[in-house]
């Protein structure tokens, strides 16, 4: 990695080929600090502003330590304050030994201490493995690497053969996937309770999936230039963290950063992004980082996330927490989409996106799929004109960003959902068993249409925010419709120029006959009733050697992507 060094130095420094070599390196930042360096390399300078809020102001404030030996009714009322203003709460008295503390924490050095040459037969980015050792889960997508390895295990009912967990952390690790276990339910407990839920609300629904990471955070020779974890929120349920005696980890509270001091002995507890989403925000996800570590001895914690058992069930706040004086904070989705989406994000916007240096991908607080969509005061809808040059004559919308094609939104006023009939009861309208039930009707939208309703479930119903914005207003706007057949210096402008412009636009004369477009369209409204494979087929021959096709999707590099580096 010595050339990654001298290159700090130089004006053409390749961030792409330099993240590449520290990768296929496989030997983390502990490696390069073995390798005797004094000055970190470039592709972990963060940025000014996160470099400019790194000095802690002095601090009044303590994240609170709760006793769970104490009354029941006390520690509710202790952990759900917590969680409501904090978000984050260490506990002692928990019932896991502090010699079983130790020994995690010592195996989880002793793993990250053993020569190079064993870690690196675990280096990888594939994120299916049980069993992950690598530096900086989004390497290729953030603004800067952060000081920081991480083993990562799956837990839970997806623990990997005992064979194939390192020999010198195994034991542990079974324990820990145990403790962790029995830990979880009575936080799950504890907090459903805080809510004022039923004892299982959340222990039935969040418990099986669990990961673990085990963090080290060597020491590091220019801690002001950069972090050991940026600014995130976890984005599971809950998270369980055991940090050893170094100290760094710090939350965000009231605009400040606020140390969470080490006490030993105590385990770490905060409160992720679907808790703060079922929870209709009464708990609350704040954002965390850990400095990076100006220690000779590095830093060890170990993590673990418990997420949504069901990656295909839909969540949302929870029913018993809405009420007409608090409406539903969230959209109901589905884990998986809402992991596809968050990731999407960090696709589509680029490096940040998946805030800089943390442990796996990480999202901005709260992916916009789940919060409510509101339209910035000032856009202006535009309807996409047919063109009378070509075949175009759907009346789509500019807004094909919507996020409702995949989730419902919940949110609509009390007189709209009155007027919902056909799959209702008014008083007790429970979102999640109507979703359902259109879901396993397998009717779609056409089938509800056939069956002659006046007026539309309640489930179609948009937020007022949407509602309201939806009369399109007078407009001079035109989206561009390009001709592909014109002179190659013009259709490139012109595309430029509509995708800065619009980031839309149509295209005619673009060698695809009409009489394939008007066979597809014509194929789409009357499947799956007549032929349902020929003319989709002959559309994929078409569309696989000429790019007309509705999505193109990158296809994922060495485990992320990074801007053209010519842009
Ligand atoms: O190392 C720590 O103390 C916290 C780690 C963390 O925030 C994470 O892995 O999400
Ligand atoms: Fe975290």
């Amino acid at each position: 990695m010595a050339t990654a060094v001298n290159v700090s130095g130089e004006k053409h420094y390749d961030r792409a080929a330099e993240i590449k070599r520290f990768d296929e390196s496989k030997m983390g930042v502990k490696g390069l600090v073995d390798s005797g360096l004094t000055t970190i390399p470039p592709i972990f300078i963060h940025p000014t502003d996160t470099l400019s809020d790194l000095k802690t102001k002095p601090q009044s404030v303590v994240v609170p330590t709760i006793d769970l030996s104490g009354p029941r009714s006390t520690v509710v009322e202790q952990v759900a304050a917590a969680s409501r203003t904090f978000g984050f709460f260490q506990i002692v008295n928990h019932g896991v030994p502090v010699q079983v503390l130790d020994r995690m924490m010592g195996s989880i050095r002793a793993f990250h201490e053993q020569p190079t040459d064993v870690k690196t037969k675990l280096y990888t980015r594939d994120l299916e493995s049980g069993v992950i050792f690598l530096s900086n889960f989004d390497l290729f997508h953030s603004k800067a690497a952060s000081w920081r390895d991480t083993l990562q295990i799956k837990l839970g009912r997806r623990l990997p053969k005992l064979e194939d967990i390192p020999e010198v952390i195994r034991d542990e690790v079974v324990q820990w996937n145990l403790y962790s276990e029995t830990l979880g339910e009575q936080l799950m407990g504890l907090l459903s309770e805080g809510l004022g839920l039923d004892m299982d609300r959340l222990k039935n629904t969040c418990l099986d999936a669990k990961l673990m990471v085990g963090n080290y955070y060597p020491h590091c020779p220019q801690p002001d230039l950069t972090v050991g974890i940026a600014s995130h929120s976890d984005p599971g349920v809950l998270t369980l963290v055991l940090q050893d005696h170094i100290g760094g980890l710090q939350i965000k509270h009231k605009g400040e950063w606020v140390d969470v001091k080490p006490v030993h002995g105590a385990l770490v507890i905060n409160i992720a992004d679907i808790l703060q989403i079922l929870s209709n925000d009464e708990y609350i996800s704040v954002e965390h980082r850990v400095l990076a570590n100006p220690s000779k001895e590095a830093r060890v914690s170990v993590a673990v996330f418990f997420n949504p058992s069901a990656r295909e069930a839909l969540h949302g706040p929870f029913s018993e927490l809405i009420s007409p004086e608090k409406p539903p904070r969230y959209r109901q989705f589905a884990h998986h989409d809402y992991m596809t989406r968050s990731q999407a994000l960090v696709t589509a916007f680029g490096p940040g996106t998946a805030d800089a240096g943390n442990s796996r991908i990480r999202l901005p607080l709260i992916p916009s799929l789940v919060a409510p969509v509101i339209a910035p005061a000032d856009s202006l809808y535009v309807t996409i004109e047919a063109t009378t040059t070509e075949h175009v004559d759907s009346q789509e919308r500019v807004d094909e960003h919507d996020n409702s094609r995949k989730v419902f939104v919940i949110q609509g006023n009390k007189e709209e959902k009155k007027t919902a009939t056909t799959l209702k009861d008014e008083n007790h309208y429970d979102r999640a068993v109507e979703v359902k039930r259109f879901d396993e009707s397998k009717l779609g939208v056409k089938g509800l249409v056939g069956s002659g309703l006046t007026t539309i479930p309640s489930i179609f119903i948009h937020p007022p925010e949407t509602l309201s914005d939806l009369k399109p207003k007078p407009k001079s706007v035109v989206i561009p419709a390009i001709n592909l057949s014109g002179r190659r210096l013009t259709v490139v402008k012109q595309v430029v120029a509509a995708s800065r412009t619009f980031g839309i636009f149509q295209i005619v004369n673009h060698g695809v006959s009409v009489q394939v477009l008007d066979r597809m369209m014509g194929s789409m409204s009357s499947w799956p009733m007549s032929r349902p494979n020929s003319i989709p087929v002959r559309w994929k021959a078409v569309s696989d050697s000429f790019p007309t096709s509705t999505c193109f999707t990158p296809k994922p590099l060495a485990g992320g992507f990074l801007p053209t580096p010519s842009i």
